[in-house]
């Protein structure tokens, strides 16, 4: 097995390269490696290591890294390993891979690889959540206005910011060819269930199941909103009055006016926006894939 890691000197604010420099001498098997110069350069390495004949290859930083070798790795028989080094490392919680880097490493050598789904969008592919609204608006919020704060503070702020300007809109979103109508916070639209650093806001999605998990969450006060998002790192959430769902392979958002749109946390434009499932799409190594919660 030809196996290459994919590094990320910039994930986890840097804690990635302390990671790589740690654990890159516990590593008892042949390989090469690389460091990532640029946002979106890990998947044109890791589409070019199928070519080089890597049969494995290691993302090892967080989603945005994992996200980006999972594209460059679709819809091919490279297995996809991972070392996390990221912020939020929401991926790893869904396929048992351990938070510790060292435990993680084992993983490669002794756990099993199964074909997971991907989600589709209009410009690729995300592992975890993609979705409209909210979230999408305190995402894009963080990575463009709050500059001077970094880390949890900033999407704290971000969030804060967004909930004084952004309201519940009027939203049409079809499943599968059903039409409903809504007043929305957010749509969220799982293959996996976890983002934002361990919220499980897509609580029963399953990676290998063929379908999306559509998470609806409807309109209710803002205070409420304060109220119900701690609720989401539980799973707690899910009896909420406001909180829908829905399962789907088809998905087609639109807002009454245009709303950013997010694919794991990368902003991917407004709405309207398509969403589709695109089964046994990735090969990736890990422990127990469908019914673990971290
Ligand atoms: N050399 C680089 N310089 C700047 N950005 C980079 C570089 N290499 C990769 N990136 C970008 O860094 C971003 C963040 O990486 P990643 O998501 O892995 O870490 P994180 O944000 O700390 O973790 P998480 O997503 O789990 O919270 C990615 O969107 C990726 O495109």
């Amino acid at each position: 097995m030809k196996t290459l890691f994919v590094v990320n000197p910039v994930a986890g604010r840097g804690k990635c390269l302390k990671i790589w420099n740690n654990i890159k001498y516990h590593i008892k098997f042949p390989f090469d490696f690389v460091f990532t110069q640029a946002p979106g350069e890990a998947a044109e390495i890791a589409a070019g290591a199928r070519n080089r004949g890597f049969t494995r290859v290691v993302a090892v930083g967080g989603d945005g890294t994992i996200c980006e070798v999972g594209n460059g790795l679709a819809l091919s028989d490279v297995e996809m390993g991972i070392i996390p080094a990221g912020t939020g490392n929401d991926f790893i919680r869904t396929i048992g891979i351990p938070q510790d880097p060292k435990d993680a490493l084992a993983v490669l050598e002794q756990g099993h690889t199964q074909y997971i789904d991907l989600g589709r969008h209009e410009k690729g592919f995300f592992i975890n959540v993609a979705g409209v609204g909210l979230d999408a608006e305190v995402a894009r919020a963080t990575n463009e206005d709050v500059k001077f704060l970094s880390g949890t503070p900033a999407y704290i702020f971000a969030l804060i910011t967004t909930l004084i300007h952004f309201s519940p809109r009027k939203a049409v979103v079809e499943v599968d060819g059903k039409t409903y109508h809504r007043k929305l916070w957010l749509a969220a639209v799982g293959n996996a269930s976890f983002y934002g650093g361990g919220m499980m806001i897509c609580p029963d999605a399953l990676v290998d199941d063929g379908l999306l998990e559509v998470c609806l969450v409807n309109d209710m006060s803002r205070l409420e909103i304060l109220r119900f998002l701690p609720r989401v790192f539980s799973g707690g959430h899910k009896s909420h009055p406001a909180f829908e769902v829905f399962r789907g392979k088809q998905v087609k958002i639109s807002f009454e006016i245009p709303t950013a749109a997010h694919a794991d946390g990368d902003c991917i434009g407004c709405t309207p926006v398509s969403f589709s499932i695109m089964p046994r799409a990735l090969k990736v190594i890990g422990n127990n894939f469908t019914h673990f919660r971290g």
